[in-house]
């Protein structure tokens, strides 16, 4: 049952049209990846979802709730949460602090958004970074930090732009495992990812654009030997 479903979007600014009719779903308890090429047209396509640039042209439904042309707090509210392509941490906050401010969106009191945060980042297993300044983190802790900041949130779809970029092969194990943890509680994800070593292995299903358009979709298996997919990638090298 498909918990995401994009219908024929198009983004354009101005004369740029950066997604293209692009259709695709997103499963309940699936992990999703949308790939392709720089400037495929993947973050605005993350944009359109979540409410911070709507579609000019196509709809966007989370379960039976319309999301296109809602306000990115209405999309968090239908069940949507992100992370940033640049984390935007609170470095001079401790990292249960910046957690909690995800956990208040919801919840206003201070007692169970503390014990809310403090669960999730044993979850994103930062526990031991819980009275420490997040700008004491590594760059891979600091995502991680991110997507707890925005499990608070209790989203039903995790959108998640570019975790892995950077780091080194641990730390995108460490980042694959808490992506699988997720799934494990039922929450979908839906992942931008250069890093494919680390998307390809875990992902019921890949989405590829190329300038915009959907180039192909399926089983990781299936898009790694598709050669549209291998010449948009070889073309970009
Ligand atoms: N606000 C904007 N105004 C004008 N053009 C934009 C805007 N946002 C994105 N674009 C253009 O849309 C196209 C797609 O950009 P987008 O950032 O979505 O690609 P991407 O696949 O996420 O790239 P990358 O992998 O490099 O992050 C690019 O040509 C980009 O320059």
């Amino acid at each position: 049952m498909s918990l995401l479903r994009v219908e024929s979007v198009s983004k354009r600014f101005g004369g740029i049209t950066a997604n293209q009719d692009v259709s695709f779903e997103v499963g309940a308890g699936k992990i999703v990846g949308l790939i392709g090429p720089n400037g495929a047209g993947k973050t605005t396509m993350f944009n359109c979802i979540a409410g911070y640039a709507p579609p000019t042209t196509g709809e966007i439904w989370m379960n039976d709730i319309k999301v296109s042309g809602m306000s990115p707090e209405q999309c968090a509210r239908a069940g949507i949460g992100r992370t940033f392509q640049v984390a935007r941490t609170f470095t001079s906050m401790t990292a249960l602090e910046n957690v909690m401010v995800g956990a208040f969106l919801i919840n206003k009191n201070v007692g169970d958004a503390r014990q809310s945060a403090a669960r999730l980042l044993s979850f994103v297993n930062l526990g031991q970074f819980r009275d420490k300044p997040a700008g004491s983190m590594t760059i891979s802790e600091q995502r991680r930090l991110a997507v707890a900041r925005a499990l608070a949130v209790k989203p039903r779809l995790l959108l998640m732009d570019e975790v892995m970029a950077g780091l080194n092969p641990t730390e995108v194990r460490e980042t694959v495992d808490v992506v699988l943890k997720i799934r494990e509680e039922g929450i979908s994800c839906l992942i931008v990812e250069h890093v494919l070593e680390g998307i390809m292995p875990i992902a019921d299903a890949i989405v590829v654009l190329d300038y915009g358009k959907k180039i192909a979709e399926g089983s990781p298996e299936q898009v790694s030997r598709d050669p549209k997919v291998i010449a948009a990638y070889l073309g970009d090298e």
